[in-house]
C-alpha cells in the first residue's frame, strides 16, 4: 500500500508542503514526487501519481476521476505576480502573432487563450516550447512563462518586453478570481485509502495555516537562500496569493471552465465541481 504524492516544482505551493511532517508520512508508506504542473497533471490521469496540486485545467479534464480537496488551491484576485506574457507588441497588436507557450503548464496557457481570442478577439497561433524566454523570443512575438521561470524572467529582461500578468487581465475582465492549481485525489485511491488521504488532507491543511500564521516567514528565508531575490518580494508574492477553495474561488474556477468549454478548449463540460465532504474522513 503507498499513497503517491504529486508536488509542483514552483515556490508557489510551498506553503502546502513547507511545514509537511514528510518522515512521518513516508512512514506511512507516501512518497513524493517532485514536477512542474504538467508532468504532474500527465501523471496524475495516468494513475502514476494519486494526490496533490495540479492545474485546474487538468482538473475539467478528468472531473469524473479526481475528487478536488476542499479549502487548498493557488489563486490570485488581480495581478499573481508569476504568470506572464512577454511580448515584442502591444497585446492589442498580437493579431496573427505567433506565440510560445511554455511546456510546464496547463490552466495558463489555457487562461491566455481565453484573453487573446475572447477577451480581445485575436487570432494567433501556437507553439509549445521548454520554458527558456530568450529561445521562445527568438522566431515568436510572444511567450507565455510561469512559475519560478516567469518570475525569474521578468527580473532579468522585464523592462525590455511588455509584460502582461494574466491574473490581472482575468479580474478585470470578469471581476473573478483565477485558481490556477487545485489539490484533487484519484477517485480510485480515495476509495482504497480514505484514511491515509485524510491525514494526507489534514497535513496540507496544517501546513497551509501554519504558514499563513508565521507569514510565511520562515518558508521565505529558505527561498531566499534557495532561489535569492528580496525578502520584500517574496512577502508581496505570498501576501498577495490567495489559498482557499471557497465559494467566490470557485464561482471563478466555474467561469473559466464555461468559457473554455464554449471556446471548444474542453471537449465535456464540468457540470459541478466535486469536492471531496471532509467531513466523512475516516479517522
Ligand atoms: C501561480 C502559478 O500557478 C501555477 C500554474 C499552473 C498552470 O498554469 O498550469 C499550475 C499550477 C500552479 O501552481 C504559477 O506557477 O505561477
Amino acid at each position: 500500500m503507498s499513497v503517491i504524492i504529486g508536488e509542483i516544482s514552483y515556490t508557489n505551493i510551498l506553503p502546502f508542503f513547507y511545514y509537511l511532517d514528510r518522515d512521518k508520512l513516508q512512514r506511512q508508506q507516501c512518497s513524493f514526487v517532485p514536477q512542474v504542473p504538467a508532468q504532474l497533471n500527465q501523471a496524475m490521469a495516468a494513475g502514476k501519481i494519486d494526490v496533490g496540486g495540479i492545474s485546474s485545467f487538468a482538473y475539467a479534464e478528468n472531473s469524473t476521476h479526481f475528487t478536488l480537496l476542499p479549502n487548498l488551491s493557488v489563486t490570485s484576485y488581480g495581478p499573481v505576480g508569476s504568470i506572464f506574457l512577454f511580448s515584442k507588441k502591444p497585446l492589442q497588436q498580437l493579431g496573427g502573432a505567433k506565440i510560445a507557450l511554455t511546456s510546464s503548464s496547463a490552466t495558463s496557457v489555457n487562461l491566455l487563450k481565453v484573453v487573446l481570442e475572447h477577451f480581445y478577439s485575436l487570432e494567433v497561433s501556437y507553439t509549445t516550447m521548454t520554458p527558456d524566454l530568450k529561445k521562445m523570443l527568438v522566431e515568436h512575438d510572444a511567450c507565455l512563462l510561469i512559475g519560478d521561470d516567469a518570475i525569474l524572467a521578468k527580473h532579468e529582461v522585464g523592462k525590455s518586453y511588455y509584460c502582461y500578468d494574466l491574473g490581472d487581465i482575468w479580474y478585470k475582465h470578469t471581476g473573478l478570481p483565477m485558481t490556477f492549481a487545485v489539490f484533487a485525489v484519484r477517485n480510485e485511491t480515495l476509495n482504497e485509502h480514505p484514511s491515509l488521504i485524510g491525514a494526507v488532507y489534514r497535513s496540507f491543511l496544517e501546513s497551509k495555516k501554519m504558514s499563513e500564521t508565521n507569514q510565511y516567514e520562515l518558508m521565505i528565508d529558505d527561498i531566499l537562500k534557495t532561489h535569492g531575490g528580496e525578502k520584500k518580494f517574496w512577502d508581496m508574492y505570498f501576501q498577495n496569493l490567495c489559498n482557499d477553495f471557497g465559494e467566490q474561488e470557485q464561482k471563478g474556477l466555474d467561469y473559466f471552465y464555461e468559457l473554455l468549454f464554449q471556446m471548444g478548449y474542453l471537449p465535456n463540460q464540468v457540470k459541478t465541481l466535486n469536492i471531496w465532504d471532509a467531513a466523512r474522513i475516516v479517522e
